[in-house]
């Protein structure tokens, strides 16, 4: 269960999927993208930019609540396209690897793709080639798409 949240603005979501951009330009030439529908859609479209990538896939995937915490169950794939040579020469995008159950049934898939996310959890983190930046297990990340400003009324008010 989530303890702790950490917030990610657009600011900072552009700022680290560049830095993926960037380390990812050290990886063999990229044939092209397949995002990982939805949290994927996003962070694949700014390296797309950056990277100069015209060729984007995308993977449609849902998951279930798993009996145990630290399972998020079932990984279903709603919709998948045809990548040549089991994904060789493609870049797997995602915004996150948690449990790494969805990078699990993704790269079972494309065996041969590079699978990049821009935060990983210590559970999922050996199952992504490449990711920007660490997070707890029970950091409950707050991606921007996540969230709204709304007002907050002063402390004072609500202690009454
Ligand atoms: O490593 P895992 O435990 O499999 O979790 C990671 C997945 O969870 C999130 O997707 P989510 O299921 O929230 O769906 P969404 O992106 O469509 O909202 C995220 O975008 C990853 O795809």
């Amino acid at each position: 269960m989530a303890t702790e949240y950490l917030s990610i603005t657009w600011d900072q979501l552009q700022a680290d999927a560049r830095r993926l951009a960037r380390a990812l330009m050290g990886a063999p030439p990229v044939k092209g993208i397949l995002a990982v529908a939805r949290g994927g859609l996003i962070p694949a479209a700014i390296i797309a930019r950056e990277l100069n990538i015209r060729r984007v896939k995308t993977i449609a995937v849902e998951s279930y609540e798993g009996p145990r915490a630290e399972s998020r169950g079932v990984v279903r794939v709603l919709e998948q396209p045809f990548l040549e040579e089991e994904g060789a020469g493609y870049l797997i995008i995602d915004d996150l690897v948690d449990t790494g159950e969805t990078a699990h049934v993704v790269r079972e898939l494309f065996p041969k793709a590079t699978f990049a996310c821009l935060y990983a959890k210590p559970l999922g983190r050996s199952r992504a080639d490449y990711h920007v930046r660490e997070v707890g297990q029970d950091i409950w990340v707050l991606f921007p798409w996540d969230m709204a400003p709304a007002f907050s009324p002063p402390l004072i008010e609500t202690a009454k």
